[in-house]
């Protein structure tokens, strides 16, 4: 049992039109982690699902597929998930995996069952996961983040020094459509993707986690020259159609989670804008 919950495509044309409360209503996703529960928002756009796992006592079982018309969850899809709470452990058709704040697990096409536990009850694991339509099973992948492919960029006098771990991507941990990683910003740095830039080709959802209840990212999107922001809080996850920028500031250090999904996996395959046309 889970709750899904349905946002539709949007064209740019719109996107102009709408006030605050619009913005948040078609592109925020504040509830994703609930206690003992299976949250998730699925988008038209690119018909990727976004995901939050909280298991306490119980184990939380993903396998229904009522929702997606398929005799189960994964029947037509592929799963990237990652923790960002305490300790916890995943079942994927019995097979099990400990998973550590940071570790992540991919899950391919035609696993029948998924279920999420927590070492300590009271100090739950937090699993996020995004989900995209599959082809072809690829294999299960517990993924470490010292395994991961690193790219430090950035410099603190820009105040974006910051390392992008690739988690799900073709040169590691391959999958049929999902790209997939997170990027940890150094002490002292608040912005993301800035430069930044448009991926025609590909969709994306950026997670924020790790910030105190009270701060929040200032995150842009909206065509280059038509930007709007929305005020993301802790463990919320911002929609980016392929015709969006995608960029944060903090008040305070941060960590996301970035997926994407759309016709190719080619993570250089971006349009950066020039920070002087941004409008
Ligand atoms: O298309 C790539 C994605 O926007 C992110 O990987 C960018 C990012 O993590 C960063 O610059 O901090
Ligand atoms: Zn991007």
């Amino acid at each position: 049992m889970y709750k899904m919950e349905v946002r539709f495509a949007m064209h740019p044309s719109q996107f102009k039109t709408l006030t605050t409360e619009q913005i948040r209503k078609e592109f925020l996703i504040e509830n994703l982690f609930e206690y003992g529960k299976i949250n998730m928002v699925y988008t038209h756009v690119d018909r990727v699902i976004v995901g939050g796992a909280v298991p306490t006592v119980e184990v939380l079982v993903l396998e229904d597929g009522k929702e997606i018309g398929a005799q189960y969850f994964l029947e037509r899809r592929e799963i990237g998930i990652i923790n960002i709470g305490s300790k916890g452990y995943i079942i994927a058709d019995g097979q099990k995996f400990e998973l550590d704040k940071k570790d992540g697990l991919y899950v391919g096409m035609s696993t029948k069952k998924l279920e999420f536990g927590s070492d300590d009850p009271s100090n739950p694991a937090k699993f996020y996961f995004v989900s995209t339509p599959a082809h072809k099973q690829y294999p299960i992948e517990k993924i470490d983040i010292k395994q991961t492919e690193a790219t430090h960029l950035g410099s603190i006098s820009e105040s974006n020094e910051r390392t992008i771990y690739k988690y799900i991507h073709p040169d590691g941990v391959k999958s049929c459509q999902l790209v997939m990683g997170m990027t940890i910003l150094e002490p002292n740095n608040v912005w993301n993707t800035m430069p930044c830039h448009l991926h025609d080709r590909r969709m994306e959802v950026y997670f924020y986690f790790d910030m105190p209840e009270d701060a929040f990212v200032l995150h842009l999107m909206g065509e280059p020259q038509e930007t709007r922001h929305i005020i993301v809080r802790n463990e919320q996850a911002v929609i980016s159609p392929s015709w969006s920028i995608h960029s944060g500031v903090g008040t305070k250090n941060y960590t996301f989670i970035w997926a994407m999904a759309g016709e190719n996996q080619s993570y250089s395959d971006v349009n950066p804008v020039p920070m002087k046309e941004l409008k």
